[in-house]
């Protein structure tokens, strides 16, 4: 689905991703892991064009899209949700859910998400259908980033740290979610600084410092080690 190799990345003169190379299978769920500061959001915005970057090869299903500009890249098929949201909050719920409607994408074999499967998967937002964005907890805002995001039809979603600063009821609805979402062939990439709240969803995780790729592996030997990277250290 993904392939990034060698993927450079800067805001203005100063380089913060150096060389970070990471796969995401077709229907694969894969955590990208580290502590504040040490990439993960940087490397969302890299890859969809949001900051200046260079790589040897970035693919979406075998296409170049390294040169792309990111309305282009979402039309392929990438979902984002970034880690601050942007929920519109003078429009209500309805509202947000209809500016992310995009067409499916030639080749994404994934059903249109309807209005109806949104409600479904975060039963909460069918009832807050009326209310302004801006009169939402946060743990309510980020469900409707995703459903938002959802509605764009994307074959790749990429969650920049879904479950920060959240209530933990809401952050196991969204555990929940993410598991149907991926159990429906949805590909997954979740940035997250805490590594068990991936733990249940992802079946691979990168662990990144200081902008490049420290440890990838297994999610389950990474959640088996700890927070945010394997106390193991890398394998070989
Ligand atoms: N707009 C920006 N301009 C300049 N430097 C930035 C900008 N945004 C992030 N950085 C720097 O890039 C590096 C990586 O930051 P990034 O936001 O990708 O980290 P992160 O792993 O997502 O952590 P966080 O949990 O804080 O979001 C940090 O050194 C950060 O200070």
């Amino acid at each position: 689905m993904l392939d990034i190799d060698g993927l450079d990345a800067w805001y203005g003169a100063a380089q913060v991703l150096f060389g970070l190379s990471l796969k995401v299978e077709t229907g694969e769920a894969v955590a990208l892991v580290g502590r504040n500061g040490a990439g993960k959001s940087t490397t969302m915005k890299a890859l969809i064009g949001l900051i200046s970057r260079r790589a040897h090869r970035l693919t979406l299903r075998g296409a170049d899209i390294s040169a792309l500009p990111t309305h282009v890249i979402a039309r392929l098929g990438i979902g984002y949700v970034p880690e601050d949201r942007r929920i519109f909050s003078d429009l209500t719920v309805l509202e947000n859910l209809d500016l992310g409607r995009r067409r499916r994408a030639p080749g994404n074999t994934i059903t249109d998400w309807s209005l109806e499967a949104v409600f479904d998967l975060f039963p909460h937002l069918a009832e807050l259908r009326h209310r302004p964005g801006g009169q939402m907890s946060g743990g309510e805002q980020q469900m409707l980033a995703v459903a938002r995001a959802l509605v764009g039809n994307p074959a790749l979603l990429l969650l920049d740290e879904p479950s920060e600063g959240v209530a933990p009821i809401v952050v196991e609805q969204m555990t929940l979610a993410l598991t149907r979402l991926k159990a429906s062939g949805l590909s997954l990439l979740v940035s997250e600084q805490n590594a068990q709240f991936c733990a249940a969803i992802c079946d691979r995780a990168y662990t990144i410092e200081q902008g490049a790729v420290h440890w990838h592996g297994p999610m389950a030997a990474l959640a088996q080690g700890g927070r945010s990277r394997p106390a193991f250290g890398p394998p070989g």
